[in-house]
């Protein structure tokens, strides 16, 4: 089993993350863990905050010499915002000098859509800065981090992940357009969207500068996919031991996403079941499916085939042209306060998916296979296929 956990607050001094249950023995590399919250920065809509922002990363347990060693592996994000911010977060009881009182104002004009008002209500605050330190997305670099190491995991095993931008409003990749592999990775790193088809890209350049200038913000759907799982991870016999259950959970779990799909999804829903499913044909001797609808998951577990989910995200609730709501502290009308947003961080989303889905896909993992050490997981997962009988061997797609 593997757990993890995070901690922090957007303006805060760092984001701790704690992932718990990992082998020994996985090569897991700094350099790596930065270039994954590199990519969590990346994508053409993103506010200023992303070009000033460093992330500062620091290992603080679990890996000796560039291995993990089967401890808790701990790590801390620095916020370089922080700085600004020392007196009005600060965790003892701080009087505000004169350069802070306007970052220290309080927020009491709630964003509909984000979760300051509800959370004023539920936690007992008079206005909305400790409610959006923590509901602030800011978190996901944590969660990154950790799926940066659940990654190498699984990379050890043979499993790779991908994550692409498929829809950004209404602009969305043509059905049936091919899917991007690991070696493809690159390519979509270097697209202002993430997006795998150069003129679908162009065309989200153009409705997030449209937005932009309309003082909007957009969302959309990301995708992440996933080679070389075995059949038979998670399972049938209880609703959440399904791994579709839980990698619903985990892509819900990520701010602003409001919608998960398992392979084709809503679509599915428009067929018959003549054309909704993945046939079963035998080529050369071993169990074929022709097409992925499924998205590689039937009752619940992986089937070998290709695992395709994905995520949407409702538009930015922080509408520079702000949306009406009350002054909490007068209850008069007024404008959501605003001071800077992202008009679309749909890209960075797909980031923050791949590492939730690295993470879901990593305990289902070590949940079948077990293994102190992840040559015992490799060496439980090669036994598993190997004692699976010919008649019922499927291909896996790598
Ligand atoms: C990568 C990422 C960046 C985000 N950036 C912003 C932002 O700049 N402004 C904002 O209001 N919401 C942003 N959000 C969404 C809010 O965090 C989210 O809407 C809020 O926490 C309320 O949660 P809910 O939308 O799930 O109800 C972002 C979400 C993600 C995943
Ligand atoms: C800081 C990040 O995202 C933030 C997520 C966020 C929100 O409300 O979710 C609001 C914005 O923060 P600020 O209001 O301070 O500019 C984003 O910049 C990040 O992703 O690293």
């Amino acid at each position: 089993m593997l757990r993890w956990l995070t901690a922090g607050e957007s303006h805060g001094p760092e984001l701790i993350a704690v992932l718990e249950g990992l082998p020994a023995g996985v090569p897991v590399s700094l350099d790596e863990i930065r270039e994954d919250l590199a990519r969590r920065k990346l994508g053409y809509g993103r506010g200023s905050r992303m070009k000033f922002e460093q992330d500062e990363l620091h290992l603080s347990g679990g890996v000796v010499q560039g291995v993990s060693i089967g401890g808790p592996v701990a790590i801390r994000v620095g916020n370089t915002e922080w700085p600004k911010w020392t007196e009005v977060m600060n965790p003892e009881p701080t009087e505000l000098s004169e350069k802070s009182r306007g970052r220290g104002a309080p927020l009491t004009r709630p964003r509909p859509g984000h979760a300051d008002l509800t959370g004023m209500q539920k936690y007992g605050f008079a206005e909305a800065r400790p409610v959006l330190e923590r509901a602030s997305a800011r978190e996901t670099a944590a969660r990154v981090a950790l799926g940066a190491v659940a990654r190498a995991f699984l990379r050890e095993l043979g499993i790779t992940l991908v994550s692409h931008t498929v829809a950004l409003g209404d602009v969305a990749v043509p059905a049936g357009a091919r899917l991007p592999r690991p070696e493809d990775v690159a390519a979509l790193d270097a697209d202002p969207l993430r997006c795998f088809d150069a003129g679908t890209s162009a065309q989200m350049v153009v409705e997030v500068d449209d937005t932009k200038k309309s003082g909007d913000t957009v969302g959309g759907i990301v995708e992440v996919l996933a080679y070389g799982l075995p059949p038979g991870l998670g399972s049938y016999v209880h609703w959440d031991r399904r791994l579709d259950s839980r990698l619903a959970g985990a892509l819900m779990g990520i701010q602003a996403i409001k919608g998960v799909e398992v392979g084709d999804g809503f679509e599915t829903t428009r067929r018959r079941g003549s054309v909704a499913h993945d046939e079963l044909h035998v080529v050369d001797g071993e169990i074929t499916r022709d097409t992925g609808r499924a998205g590689g998951i039937e009752g619940g577990m992986t089937t070998g085939q290709i695992l395709r989910v994905r995520a949407g995200m409702k538009p930015i609730a922080t509408v520079p042209h702000a949306l009406p709501t009350i002054d909490t502290a007068t209850g008069e009308e007024t404008k959501a306060h605003h001071q800077r947003s992202d008009v679309s961080a749909v890209p960075a989303a797909g980031v923050v998916a791949e590492a939730m889905v690295a993470l879901v896909l990593a305990d289902a993992v070590t949940e079948k296979f077990g293994g102190d050490s992840v040559a015992e997981t490799r060496r439980n997962l090669q036994g598993y296929l190997a004692a699976i009988p010919d008649q019922l061997t499927t291909a896996i797609e790598s």
